[in-house]
């Protein structure tokens, strides 16, 4: 089975755990565009739900099929997020942000009371970091900021390029207005350390690992979906 294919099934194997009334988050990336279609689907059979996006991208996506929207200011509380990953681990601990929406989707996912990651089975790892970790950092003082990462990630073992994420020769912008740091550090043998050092560094907004977020994930493979609960 192909990977659009692959996220088509677990799109629809989430859509089908979402219950009429709920209040939910909707994730940003291409698997969280397959639940959208799904729940588009269900919407229009008569599913009754308030959808708060994580992205303008998603947003938009809504509004085109018509699953109706509403902010997290008018939402703050949600029952259920519905989100891809970049990478997840046995204890479902997320590196997330490869469309950099982290900053909206963790925001989401802490307002949740669950959150669910969809995924291809190929996104679970032994360890986390073979992706390069997303770090959304301020404008201002961006330089400053490459240099604190870098000693935070040498602090911790951590080595490996730093690169500004771009879209041809721009920076790329993040809805929030602020820039991407990719930050390829490789293996990360101790996530909590690394959020709790990248979170002492005044320029950086958020990053991309979601720890304690997650509380299931569907898992999607050639043999079908896989449900997976933290451990
Ligand atoms: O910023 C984007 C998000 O964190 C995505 O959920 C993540 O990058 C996974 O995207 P995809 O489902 O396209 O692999």
């Amino acid at each position: 089975m192909d990977a659009a294919s692959l996220k088509e099934k677990v799109g629809q194997a989430a859509a089908a755990e979402v219950e009429t009334g709920m209040r939910l988050g909707i994730g940003t990336g291409s698997t969280a565009e397959a639940f959208v279609r799904a729940l588009a689907v269900r919407v229009g059979e008569g599913l009754r739900i308030v959808g708060v996006p994580t992205s303008e991208r998603t947003a938009a996506l809504c509004r085109d099929l018509g699953v109706p929207l509403a902010t997290l200011e008018e939402v703050p509380e949600l029952d259920l997020t519905v989100d891809g990953a970049d990478e997840l681990d046995s204890r479902l601990r997320l590196v997330k942000g490869g469309g950099g929406a982290l900053l909206r989707e963790k925001i989401v996912a802490a307002a949740s009371a669950r959150m669910l990651v969809i995924a291809d089975a190929s996104k679970r790892v032994e360890s986390l970091g073979a992706f390069p970790l997303p770090i959304e950092v301020n404008g201002f003082g961006i330089v400053a900021s490459l240099i604190a990462i870098e000693k935070a990630g040498s602090l911790l073992g951590l080595t490996g390029c730093l690169a500004l994420r771009k879209i041809g020769e721009s920076p790329f912008v993040t809805d929030g207005g602020h820039l991407i740091v990719d930050a390829s550090f490789g293996r990360i043998p101790d996530p909590e350390a690394l959020s709790a050092a990248l979170h002492a560094i005044p320029g950086v907004v958020e990053h991309g690992l979601f720890l304690g977020l997650a509380s299931a994930a569907l898992l999607a493979g050639p043999d079908g979906i896989e449900h997976v609960a933290p451990h």
